[in-house]
């Protein structure tokens, strides 16, 4: 086997006295796509947090590509090739889609602030190839003919697809997509998983997914871990995940206890 390129292990974090992630381990191979399920208030986002530099654990260690990121800032991190979604949409409702990618490059350009004021060539050659590169990523979603239209026009599920292709104009390793597919139809999840196999395939970028659409799991993801509590309890290929006993307790455990109890 080769060797994870991200690897979480025994990563804590508590908020205020109380545990939200409890000696988790995670290590998620190049090329795979990885889902991280489990009940509300499991701890999913808290550790997409932790992993992006958002929240410091308060014990543990986390390798990107077998550097430590524990400690560093979110940018920094994102340097090193770490890409992230949120839960809502973090577009810019005033700007153009193209322009909204665009912003996805500005941890990576060096021109400073006295260059882009005066214009400087440097500047310049960076903002020709960051909007080249802005495009290609809007095409790479299917969306060129929304490039000049404001953040603001776009529905719920292309604002979702927008924000997906600005992590891949950093070139990153590893995103982190937090319910990507939260809102979209039916008919739109087949068109997802297509997308999320072909940013995987095309663009050699590892997925890790926190999703509530257990069918888009099981569907596109590889391995599956599966947090209650701020605990993993299972991890493994979806179909062995779906039938863990812990993990159908975890999930319908309030509503089986009381079944039995009125049985
Ligand atoms: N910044 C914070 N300060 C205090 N408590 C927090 C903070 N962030 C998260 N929590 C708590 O940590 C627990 C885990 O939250 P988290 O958002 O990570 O869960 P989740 O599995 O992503 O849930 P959901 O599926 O509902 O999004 C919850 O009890 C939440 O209230």
């Amino acid at each position: 086997m080769t060797a994870p390129l991200l690897s979480v292990r025994n990563v804590s974090v508590s908020f205020g006295g109380v545990k939200v992630l409890d000696g988790v381990n995670l290590d998620v191979q190049p090329g795979e796509i990885r889902g991280l399920i489990g009940p509300n208030g499991a701890g999913k986002t808290t550790m997409l947090n932790v992993i992006s530099g958002i929240h410091a654990p308060n014990i543990g260690d986390i390798l990107l590509d077998g550097v430590s990121i524990v400690g560093r800032k979110p940018n920094e991190i994102a340097r090193l090739g770490l890409g992230r979604t949120f839960q809502t949409s973090q577009l810019f409702r005033g700007m153009t889609v193209l322009e909204n990618l665009m912003t996805g490059l500005h941890h990576r350009t060096s021109a400073g602030l006295v260059a882009a004021a005066f214009n400087l060539r440097g500047y310049r050659e960076e903002e020709e190839a960051a909007e080249e590169e802005a495009r290609l990523a809007l095409e790479f979603v299917g969306m060129s003919a929304f490039a000049d239209r404001p953040g603001s026009a776009l529905s719920f599920g292309q604002q979702r697809v927008i924000e997906i292709a600005r992590t891949l104009i950093g070139a990153p390793k590893v995103v982190l997509l937090d319910e990507p597919a939260v809102g979209l139809s039916l008919n739109r999840l087949a068109e997802f998983d297509t997308l999320l196999r072909r940013i995987r395939d095309e663009k050699g970028v590892t997925l890790i997914l926190i999703e509530h659409v257990i069918r888009l799991v099981m569907d596109v993801c590889d391995q599956v871990t599966v947090l209650s509590s701020g605990r993993q309890i299972a991890e493994g290929p979806p179909d062995a995940v779906r039938n863990d006993s812990q993990v159908i307790e975890a999930y319908l455990g309030k509503e089986l206890r009381a079944r039995h109890s009125a049985s």
